[in-house]
């Protein structure tokens, strides 16, 4: 009775924390959008057939760059009145634009200044449903297709070559989409580059060659049923298009990166909020979202402060990400909305803290310094891609050159950069030395200073982040215990049919047999001992954790 009292109390506590990481982790996806917004637009769907058929209201009027929500309140004599909110954005799109039209407005700008050293990102954001997948799953292919074109035409013949990465980050480990899942391990160089190590690289120079690895990268990547939402994705997908260049413009030399572009599909953000499942493993995946998301917010935050120390470690993600966010870098956001009534509160939630970021974009000097965006996207980009493009029917030639390659380490273009400077870094003191200062605060936050103190207001997920820490560390412990044991187990078998063959023999010891397989059965029982020990203790700790709860195991 006591011990149910006490679980209890422990479920009231493990819901109040985790109603706590959860207004957190929507907190911390809107705050994402706080650091690096080049590019803010919002995108309306169409009423879903769902929402038809229930004669649901479409809430939501659009104009180029701004929109109303009308929003049905109630008097306290109930009566019924409608309060409109206004919101500007850089552009607003509604349910009648097309995907086409949507990468026009967002990723066609920043192609070609990837050719320029400079890192670009583009991130979804909404809510469940509001349409952040519709969006986002074309616009890799119709990037790739215009850095072809680009290659083969512009650039031609100046050793510029396009090469296509996809990777997860599953449970604070990262796998490689296409490379069967391979678990991949990130280092980090003398340089203080990040480098994912095995990551399979594909070159390639056709856009089928492209679409095929995109659909096996998007067939591997897990997906899976949650409490929350059946569609929603377990894991943050990353898809790289990187460009690289060989010293002496020759294909035959070690190309080096000039630019870079990622599609970031986040894990849905109430996989955080997964607290109702019962399943171990998908507690455990949401817990480790809810760090990463967390961990990707302490980021933002130090950025946004100008703070010296920067915690990319916090999380895989915010490691993996942390050369997106740092330099001669570009952020393109698309906040995505539905248009029925039911969905006010949440499209409200999404707009106002999208208002929230417009307006830290655009009056916050301090952001801009850190990512050295001194104009919009528009404005950097002095004509639209389409102008300068040769139409699609000149890349019929286009050939199948496509083999993986495995990067250990990223190596910069520096010379190529020294030539080509964007547009917006040239005849610019200020903007090198703002690099410089940037360089610093990175050398920093890799531990060649003192890393200032955490902030107050960190602390309370501090220990709840060190606890999934030495979990996850835990975790990985029980499993090379396992495979040791395992490797043991072998090495017994082999001894064990040895002395099968030899009891076969004519004139052998039986005593010799008796004491020998005495000691191999010992061996193998105190291996399967400790490796149930350590499985005890691992499934303890995990009933210690709140957000770990199970019965019974
Ligand atoms: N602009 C649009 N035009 C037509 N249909 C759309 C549009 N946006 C979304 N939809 C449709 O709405 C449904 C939900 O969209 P989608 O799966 O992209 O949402 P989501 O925000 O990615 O959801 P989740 O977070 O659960 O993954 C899909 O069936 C999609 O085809």
């Amino acid at each position: 009775m006591q011990s149910l009292h006490q679980e209890a109390n422990s479920f009231t506590t493990i819901s109040f924390i985790l109603w706590i990481i959860k207004s957190e982790t929507v907190m911390m996806l809107f705050t994402l959008l706080l650091i690096t917004v080049d590019w803010l637009q919002v995108r309306k769907r169409p009423l879903n057939k769902k929402e038809l058929s229930k004669n649901e209201e479409d809430i939501i009027e659009t104009q180029s760059n701004s929109l109303v929500v009308h929003e049905t309140k109630f008097k306290v004599d109930l009566t019924e009145y409608v309060e409109k909110h206004e919101f500007v954005f850089d552009a607003v799109l509604n349910e009648e634009v097309s995907n086409d039209e949507v990468y026009c407005e967002t990723v066609e700008p920043i192609v070609p200044i990837i050719f320029q050293r400079t890192k670009a990102t583009c991130f979804a954001y909404g809510q469940t449903g509001s349409g952040k997948t519709f969006t986002m799953k074309p616009l890799p292919l119709k990037a790739s297709r215009d850095i072809l074109r680009l290659m083969h035409h512009t650039y031609r013949n100046q050793g510029f070559q396009l090469f296509v990465s996809f990777f997860e980050i599953y449970g604070g480990k990262l796998y490689d989409l296409l490379g069967d899942r391979k678990k991949l391990c990130m280092r980090e160089d003398g340089k203080q580059q990040v480098c994912i190590v095995g990551l399979q690289e594909y070159k390639v120079s056709d856009v089928e060659t492209i679409k095929d690895l995109i659909e096996k990268g998007n067939a591997t990547r897990s997906t899976g049923t949650t409490g929350a939402n059946e569609e929603s994705s377990r894991s943050h997908a990353i898809l790289q298009l990187t460009i690289k260049r060989s010293t002496d413009g020759s294909e035959s030399k070690p190309a080096r990166v000039v630019g870079k572009l990622s599609f970031i599909d986040l894990a849905g953000s109430e996989r955080g909020a997964d607290t109702t499942d019962n399943d171990k493993q998908t507690r455990m995946e949401g817990a480790e979202i809810n760090k990463s998301l967390l961990a990707l917010k302490e980021c933002i935050r130090a950025l946004d402060n100008d703070q010296g120390h920067i915690p990319f470690r916090g999380s895989k993600l915010t490691e993996v990400l942390r050369d997106s966010f740092v330099g001669n870098s570009r952020t393109v956001m698309i906040s995505c909305v539905s248009p029925n009534a039911g969905s006010c509160e949440h499209t409200l939630n999404t707009l106002r803290y999208a208002d929230r970021v417009k307006s830290l974009s655009k009056g916050n000097n301090n952001k801009k310094d850190v990512f050295s965006s001194t104009s919009n996207l528009k404005e950097s980009t002095t004509q639209p891609l389409s102008s300068i493009l040769p139409s699609a029917s000149t890349f019929e030639d286009d050939t199948v050159d496509s083999w993986p390659e495995q990067t250990d380490r990223e190596e910069y273009d520096e010379e190529f950069y020294d030539q080509d400077k964007p547009v917006w870094k040239q005849n610019s003191k200020v903007e090198s030395y703002r690099f410089s200062n940037m360089d610093d605060k990175m050398r920093r936050a890799n531990g060649q200073s003192k890393w200032k103190e955490p902030l107050k207001s960190d602390m309370k997920y501090s220990n709840y982040d060190d606890d999934l820490n030495s979990l996850l560390k835990e975790e990985e412990d029980l499993v090379n215990a396992h495979r040791r044991q395992v490797e043991e187990t072998m090495d017994i078998v082999r001894e064990e049919m040895n002395l099968l063959v030899e009891a076969d023999q004519p004139g052998n010891q039986l005593d010799d047999y008796v004491t020998r397989l005495n000691t191999i059965l010992s061996q193998k029982a105190a291996g399967i001992l400790q490796l149930q020990n350590r499985l005890a203790h691992f499934q303890r700790r995990l009933k210690e954790q709140n957000v770990l709860v199970s019965s019974g195991n």
